[in-house]
C-alpha cells in the first residue's frame, strides 16, 4: 500500500445558490482544486463523486458519467467516474475511495468531489429525500424525520447523562463563531445562548438552531502518492489514516442510541492506523448535522468522557484557542450541509487549517487533524487523519 497526499483542494460557497445547478457547483471546486494542485487536469485518471440523491433533489442520476463529461474528463481522455453514495457520508466515503484507488497503485492523480444541490425541491420534499438515509420502512414511512431522530438520540443523552439544553446550544453558539471567519458559511452571523433556546422548536428537545441546514455545495480534492506530492505543492497534506465503519441503519435496533457505535469503531480503526491517540489531534472537524451529533462525536472519538460532551462545550474547552478545537470551520452548523460535500469539505478545511491557511479560524500550530463524517443516524462512519508531516 502506497502513503497518499492531497495537493489540491477546493470548496464552492455553501448556501441557497439558486442561480447555480449541480453540474455548475461541481465543476467550480474540481477546476479550483486541480488549479490549486497546479495541474492541468489531463492527469487525472479516476474520478469519484460523492453525492447522496441526486435523483430526489435534481432529477438526474448517473453523476459520475455527467460529471466527467462537464468536467472535460469524458470525451476523448474517458477517465472513469464513479458516483459514491452513503447518504451524508457520501463526500468522505469518495475521498476514501480516492485514497485507495492511489495507495493501491491503480490510479496516479484521483480527483475526490462531493455536491448536493438541495435548495431546488421544497422544505418537505428535502425532508423527505433525507429520511430515505434512516430506515425507509421502520423510520421514514412512519414519519421520522432526522430532526426527529437525533431528537431521540438528544432525549436520551439528557435523561442518562443529565446534558441539557444550553450545553446543546453551545455547540451552535461555538460553530457560528467559528463560521464568521469562513468565507464559504451558509451562516456568518454570531448567535446566543439564549437566541438558540428562544428560537422556534423543531423536534423537541431540537430548536432551529440546534439544526444544520438545507444548503447547495460542492467541494473536491486532489489525491497522488506522497512520493510524488512535492513536484505538484510544497505544502502537500499527508493521509495518515482512513477508516469507515457499519452500523445497523435503523435507530431501534441499535446496542446504545447515544453513542454511534461505527463512530467509536471508525475512530479506533484510524488512530490505530496513523499510530496517534485522541491527545494528538490538534483539531477534528466532526459531523455536527445536529447539536446533539457534535456531542456524541467528540465522546465517540475519544475527546470527551463519555456522558461529558455537554459539559465540554459548555465549558468552552471545544473552542478556537480551546483544549481540542471542534469544528473550526463552522461545521455543518454553521457552513451548512449539502449533504454529498460535506465530507469533502470537512478534509478541504483540514488541508486548509494543515497549510496555515486558515486566517481567524486558524488552529496555530496544527499538525494532526481529524475529519469525521456520518451517514444516517450512524449505520456509516468514515473518519481521516491528516497532517503536514510525513
Ligand atoms: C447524518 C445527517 O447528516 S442527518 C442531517 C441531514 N440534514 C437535515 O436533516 C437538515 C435539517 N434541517 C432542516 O430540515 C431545516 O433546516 C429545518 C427544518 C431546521 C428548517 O427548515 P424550514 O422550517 O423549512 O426553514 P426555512 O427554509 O423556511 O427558513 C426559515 C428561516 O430560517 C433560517 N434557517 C433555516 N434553517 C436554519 C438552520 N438550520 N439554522 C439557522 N437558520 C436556519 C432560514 O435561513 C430562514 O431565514 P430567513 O427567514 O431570514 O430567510
Amino acid at each position: 500500500m502506497r502513503e497518499v497526499a492531497i495537493v489540491g483542494a477546493k470548496t464552492t460557497e455553501f448556501g441557497e445558490l439558486w442561480e447555480r445547478s449541480l453540474r455548475d457547483i461541481v465543476v467550480e471546486a474540481g477546476i479550483g482544486a486541480i488549479e490549486d494542485a497546479g495541474i492541468s487536469g489531463k492527469e487525472i485518471d479516476a474520478m469519484y463523486v460523492g453525492n447522496m440523491s441526486g435523483g430526489r433533489f435534481v432529477e438526474q442520476e448517473h453523476l459520475g458519467a455527467l460529471i466527467a463529461d462537464y468536467s472535460g474528463l469524458a470525451r476523448g481522455l474517458h477517465v472513469p467516474s464513479t458516483r459514491v453514495e452513503a447518504a451524508c457520508a457520501s463526500g468522505g466515503l469518495a475521498l476514501r475511495q480516492a485514497i485507495q484507488a492511489v495507495a493501491s497503485g491503480y490510479s496516479n492523480v484521483a480527483i475526490a468531489a462531493g455536491a448536493e444541490k438541495m435548495t431546488d425541491i421544497s422544505s418537505s420534499g428535502a425532508t423527505d429525500a433525507l429520511s430515505a438515509a434512516a430506515d425507509r420502512e421502520w423510520e421514514g414511512i412512519q414519519g421520522a424525520t432526522f430532526p426527529g431522530i437525533y431528537a431521540m438520540i438528544a432525549k436520551l443523552h439528557m435523561a442518562k447523562y443529565g446534558t441539557t439544553s444550553e450545553q446543546l446550544a453551545a455547540v451552535a453558539v461555538k460553530n457560528h463563531e467559528n463560521g464568521m471567519h469562513n468565507p464559504i458559511a451558509q451562516f456568518k452571523s454570531k448567535i446566543t445562548i439564549d437566541q438558540v433556546l428562544k428560537s422556534i422548536m423543531v423536534s423537541d428537545p431540537l430548536h432551529i438552531l440546534d439544526c444544520s441546514p438545507v444548503s447547495d455545495g460542492a467541494a473536491a480534492v486532489v489525491v497522488v502518492p506522497a512520493e510524488d506530492a512535492l513536484k505538484y505543492t510544497d505544502k502537500p497534506i499527508y493521509v495518515k489514516a482512513s477508516a469507515q465503519a457499519s452500523d445497523t441503519i435503523a435507530l431501534h435496533d441499535r446496542r446504545d442510541i447515544t453513542t454511534l457505535d461505527a463512530s467509536v469503531v471508525a475512530g479506533k480503526r484510524a488512530y490505530e492506523m496513523a499510530g496517534l491517540t485522541p491527545k494528538d489531534i490538534n483539531f477534528v472537524e466532526v459531523h455536527d448535522c445536529f447539536t446533539i451529533a457534535e456531542i456524541c462525536a467528540i465522546e465517540d472519538l475519544g475527546f470527551a468522557e463519555k456522558g461529558k460532551g455537554g459539559l465540554v462545550s459548555l465549558n468552552g474547552e471545544t473552542k478556537l484557542g480551546g483544549r481540542i478545537p471542534v469544528n473550526p470551520s463552522g461545521g455543518l452548523k454553521s457552513c451548512g450541509h449539502p449533504v454529498g460535500a460535506t465530507g469533502v469539505k470537512q478534509a478541504v478545511e483540514a488541508v486548509t487549517q494543515l497549510r496555515g491557511d486558515a486566517g481567524k479560524r486558524q488552529v496555530d500550530g496544527a499538525k494532526y487533524g481529524m475529519t469525521h463524517n456520518v451517514g444516517g443516524s450512524g449505520a456509516t462512519a468514515v473518519v481521516h487523519i491528516f497532517s503536514n508531516e510525513r
